[in-house]
């Protein structure tokens, strides 16, 4: 039995994504909390002073109405109001009240309305996409998170990084990372990031500039395994282990990067708003003398491959991407036993 009050009270409802407060009107629920939904079907708990929890389900009301009906499984109904609250906002979702999947949404959602763009989620990472540039990666905010414990700084990929680190060298094992989620979620930019992070605070200044030595070998991969998608305009088709190798002091003494499954299936098939490997378009754009040279004639239209496809990613010259290909390609070719 739901308990009726005369005096007011206020509870909690997540629904389609937001967190609401319910509060109770001078002569309706008074200790009624409605505390999550705990299915798509709008089920909801409701607090009841001698029962604990009773189950309930939204029957009716929506964002843009002030109440909502609840139905109890004894068959009565209770109408809930509503005010629409801003929700939590903790820096590990593991920290949150009710653990539901409307709250870590909407906990993700607000903290990157304030572009915080990374929160824990137990042993997790999560990164949200911020799609613009944040000033969040330069070389003091590398020293910020040198050395430092979880939690003493707000969630951010170079402090996983750092602790991977640190636990190779406290722990003498070997490390990984794993970064994972959907095309266009951010991982290339992640992994940039992580080698940023370690070749910054692992480098040996004699070596030189490891970061670009490292992350130089990226034209050529991207030109042969990259293409635009419905979904990110440069994607990667293939996947990608690099591996670090560090030195018993914790320098960087080298990198090799292995990839595996390649997309193939693009080669001969891209729909009309894809395209196939950024390399084709870059080789069509060179200047007629290396287009003679590779034996090229024609335009994108006359090969088959190719004629179905976009053609142009706003924003991408492919013949100055074709340059970067060549400075890649030669460098490897000038350099074979450079050991990065
Ligand atoms: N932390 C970030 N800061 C700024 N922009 C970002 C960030 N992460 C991703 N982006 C933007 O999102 C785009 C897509 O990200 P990215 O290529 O890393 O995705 P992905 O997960 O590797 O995708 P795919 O699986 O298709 O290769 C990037 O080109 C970049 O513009």
């Amino acid at each position: 039995m739901v308990q009726m009050s005369p005096t007011g009270g206020s509870s909690k409802l997540a629904l389609n994504n937001l967190e609401y407060i319910l509060e109770a009107s001078t002569n309706e629920v008074a200790d009624v909390v409605v505390h999550s939904a705990f299915s798509e079907q709008k089920w909801v708990w409701l607090e009841d002073k001698d029962e604990g929890y009773l189950p309930g389900q939204i029957v009716s009301g929506s964002q843009n109405q002030q109440s909502v009906q609840v139905a109890l499984n004894d068959g009565k109904r209770q109408t809930c109001m509503l005010t629409i609250s801003t929700g939590p906002n903790v820096e590990d979702a593991a920290q949150l009240t009710y653990l539901n999947e409307a709250s870590v949404v909407q906990n993700l959602r607000l903290r990157y309305l304030s572009n915080k763009i990374y929160t824990y989620s137990a042993l997790f990472l999560v990164a949200v996409n911020p799609f613009q540039s944040l000033p969040m990666y330069s070389d003091e905010t590398v020293a910020l998170y040198k050395n430092k414990r979880r939690g003493e700084l707000p969630p951010h990929i170079f402090a996983a990084a750092d602790q991977a680190y640190h636990d190779m060298i406290r722990n003498n094992e070997n490390q990984s990372i794993l970064i994972t989620g959907e095309s266009g979620a951010g991982k290339t930019e992640s992994t940039k990031r992580v080698i940023q992070y370690l070749t910054t605070i692992a480098s040996d200044q004699k070596i030189g500039k490891l970061e670009q030595q490292i992350l130089q070998a990226n034209p050529i991969l991207e030109a042969f395994g990259n293409a635009q998608t419905v979904r990110n305009k440069n994607s990667s088709r293939f996947g990608k282990f690099i591996r670090i190798a560090f030195s018993l002091g914790g320098t960087i003494c080298g990198a090799h990067i292995d990839y595996y499954l390649l997309e193939k299936s693009r080669v001969h098939h891209q729909s009309q708003k894809e395209r196939n490997y950024h390399i084709f378009y870059q080789l069509l754009s060179a200047d007629d003398e290396m287009k003679a040279s590779l034996l090229l004639e024609g335009k994108l239209s006359d090969y088959r491959y190719l004629k179905d496809s976009s053609r142009v990613i706003e924003g991408v010259d492919d013949s100055l991407e074709l340059q970067k290909t060549m400075v890649c390609a030669q460098d490897a070719f000038l350099r074979p036993n450079d050991p990065y």
